[in-house]
C-alpha cells in the first residue's frame, strides 16, 4: 500500500499545496501524497503520542553521558569549574539547531526527520541520500556506542551473572530495544516514560546530594589558568555528544496529534529540560569536590567516593545501569522509521516499507536492530563514538539549509520564537551549525588521515556549507586564537 510520509503546509497561503522543487518523487510515491492532508497537521495512524510523551522521549534519548561521563571528564581535563560554561555552550549550539528543526516540524509532517525535510524543501535527491546515510550512521552507531558503554559499566559492576561471560551485554541491549519496538507503541511508551521519570529522579538526587556538599572554595579559580577560554571551548565541543538525541521526536511526527504545534514545542521543552538538568548537574559536581581531584572516567561516582558518601556512589552505579538503556532505545526508534521512509521512496527494497497491524514498521525496525547489534558486537567503542559524531555533521547542516529553503518557498517564519530575530534567522541557524560543526570535524580528523579529512570537509562544505560553514571557521579561529594566547 502506498503511504505518505511527507506533508508540507505553507502557512503564508493556507490550503495551497507546496510541491518540492528539486527531487523527483519516486514512481511509487504519488505526487498528491506531498500535499497537506488537512488543516490540523495531517497526522495519521491514530495519533498516539502527545506532548508529554514526546518531551519524555526527548529527555530519554538526550540525557545520558552528558551527566554521567562528560561533565566529569571535561571538568577534570579541560575546563575545571568552568565546565558549566562548556556545557552551556554545547546546549546553546543544539538549541540554535533546534530552532531550524522546529521551523521545519511546524510545516512538514514527516517521519524521516532531516531526510524528509530535505525532500520536502527540494534540496535534491543527493542531499536526501547523504542526509539519510548520515542519519543512519548517527542513529545506529550512537545506539551501538551507548550499548557498548553500558555493557562496560555492567561488566565492571560484576553482578556475577554467568551468562554475561558468553553473551555480549551490548548486543543483548540492542536486541532488547528492538524487541520493545516491535512489541508496539504501548510497550515502547511505557518503557520510555518510566525510564525518563527514573532518570530525572536519579539526576535530581545526584544534584541535591552534591549540592549538600557545596563549598565555594571548589569553584576558585573558576577558569583555571592552565585551561583558559580555549579549554572552555574545547569542553563545549566535547560535551556536544551529551545533547544529541533531542531531534528523535521529529521521527514521531506522523504518530502525533496536532504535530505541527506539538513537535516544535516538544523539541524546545525537551531541550530545556535536558540542557537544564545537564548544566545543573555539572555545576553541582564541581561545587562539591575540586575538579582536579575528579576521576575523568567516573564523574559523580568518584565525587561521592571523595566525599565518603558510599550510599550515593552505589545509587549512581546502579542507577546509571537502569537509565542508560533508554538512550539506546531513543536512537533505535527513529532508525526504523527512517528506513521505512527510504523503502517507501524506493531507496531501499520495498518489503522494508511494510507495517504490521498496529502500523509499526516491523521489518525496517528488525533490520535496523540487527545491523546495530552487529556493530555493537564488533566495532570498538572509540570508533563508534567518533563515527556517530561524523554522522551528525551533514544531518545538522541540511536542517538549517532546508529551513532556509522552506522559508523561501513557503513564506515567512511561522514560529513565535522566531519573530524576535526574524531578520537574522539564517545567522541563528548558522550559529547552531557553527557550534555543532566542530565535534564531528575533530572526530573526522582523528578517523581519517588529515589530507583525506580535509578533502572530505571541503566536499561537504562546498555542497551545503555556503554561509553556514563560515561560523564553523569562526569557532575554529576562536579556539586557535585562544590556544596561541
Ligand atoms: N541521536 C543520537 N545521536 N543519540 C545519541 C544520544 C546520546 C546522548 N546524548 C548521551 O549523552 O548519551
Amino acid at each position: 500500500m502506498l503511504r505518505a510520509h511527507v506533508m508540507l503546509a505553507p502557512r503564508a497561503a493556507p490550503g495551497a499545496a507546496l510541491l518540492p522543487r528539486g527531487p523527483r518523487p519516486s514512481p511509487r510515491r504519488r505526487r498528491a501524497d506531498l500535499v497537506p492532508r488537512g488543516a490540523d497537521g495531517g497526522e495519521r495512524r491514530g495519533a498516539r503520542y502527545g506532548l508529554a510523551d514526546l518531551v519524555a522521549l526527548s529527555v530519554a534519548s538526550t540525557v545520558g553521558s552528558g551527566v554521567f561521563s562528560l561533565a566529569g571528564r571535561v571538568a577534570s581535563q579541560e575546563a575545571g569549574p568552568a565546565v558549566v560554561l562548556s556545557l552551556g555552550i554545547g546546549a546553546m549550539g543544539c538549541l540554535l539547531s533546534a530552532t531550524a528543526y522546529a521551523e521545519l516540524a511546524s510545516r512538514v509532517v514527516a517521519a524521516g526527520s532531516v531526510y524528509a525535510y530535505a525532500q520536502a524543501t527540494g534540496l535534491g535527491r543527493s542531499a536526501m541520500a547523504v542526509a539519510a546515510l548520515c542519519l543512519i550512521v548517527e542513529y545506529s552507531w550512537s545506539c551501538a556506542a551507548v550499548s557498548v558503554d553500558w555493557s562496560g559499566k555492567l561488566l565492571r559492576a560484576d553482578f556475577g551473572l554467568p551468562f554475561l561471560q558468553v553473551l555480549d551485554p551490548a548486543v543483548l541491549l540492542v536486541l532488547f530495544c528492538t524487541g520493545l519496538l516491535i512489541n508496539g507503541t504501548k510497550a515502547s511508551r511505557l518503557f520510555t516514560n518510566v525510564s525518563t521519570v527514573a532518570k530525572v529522579g536519579l539526576i535530581l538526587f545526584l544534584i541535591a546530594t552534591a549540592l549538600m556538599a557545596f563549598d565555594a572554595k571548589n569553584l576558585q579559580p573558576f577558569i583555571p589558568e592552565e585551561y583558559g577560554i580555549s579549554g572552555i571551548l574545547r569542553g563545549a565541543i566535547d560535551s556536544f555528544f551529551g545533547f544529541l538525541g533531542f531531534d528523535a521526536v521529529c521521527a514521531l511526527a506522523l504518530d502525533t496529534k496536532d504535530a505541527r504545534r506539538v513537535v516544535p514545542n516538544a523539541l524546545f521543552l525537551g531541550l530545556f529540560v535536558s540542557g537544564g538538568l545537564t548544566c545543573l548537574a555539572g555545576f553541582a559536581l564541581v561545587s562539591a569536590v575540586p575538579a582536579s581531584r575528579l576521576d575523568p572516567a567516573a564523574g559523580f561516582v568518584s565525587a561521592f567516593e571523595i566525599l565518603g558518601n558510599d550510599f550515593a556512589a552505589a545509587v549512581v552505579t546502579v542507577g546509571e545501569l537502569l537509565v542508560l538503556p533508554v538512550v539506546a532505545f531513543g536512537c533505535l526508534l527513529p532508525l526504523g522509521r527512517l528506513l521505512c521512509c527510504l523503502a517507501e521512496d524506493g531507496f531501499l527494497p520495498a518489503p522494508l516499507a511494510r507495517r504490521d497491524a498496529s502500523d509499526e514498521p516491523l521489518l525496517a525496525t528488525l533490520l535496523g536492530g540487527a545491523a546495530t547489534a552487529i556493530c555493537a558486537g564488533l566495532v570498538p567503542f572509540e570508533v563508534l563514538c567518533k563515527s556517530s559524531c561524523v554522522g551528525c555533521w551533514p544531518s545538522s547542516s541540511p536542517a538549517p539549509s532546508s529551513a532556509s529553503s522552506c522559508c523561501r518557498l513557503a513564506g515567512p517564519l511561522t514560529q513565535p520564537w522566531h519573530r524576535c530575530w526574524s531578520d537574522s534567522w539564517e545567522a541563528v541557524w548558522a550559529g547552531g551549525v557553527g557550534v555543532r560543526i566542530k565535534a564531528p570535524e575533530r572526530a573526522l580528523d582523528t578517523l581519517l588521515a588529515s589530507r583525506w579529512g580535509h578533502s572530505f570537509r571541503c566536499m561537504l562544505t562546498s555542497r551545503w556549507g555556503n554561509r553556514f560553514c563560515g561560523f564553523g571557521s569562526v569557532f575554529e579561529e576562536l579556539v586557535s586564537a585562544c590556544d596561541q594566547r
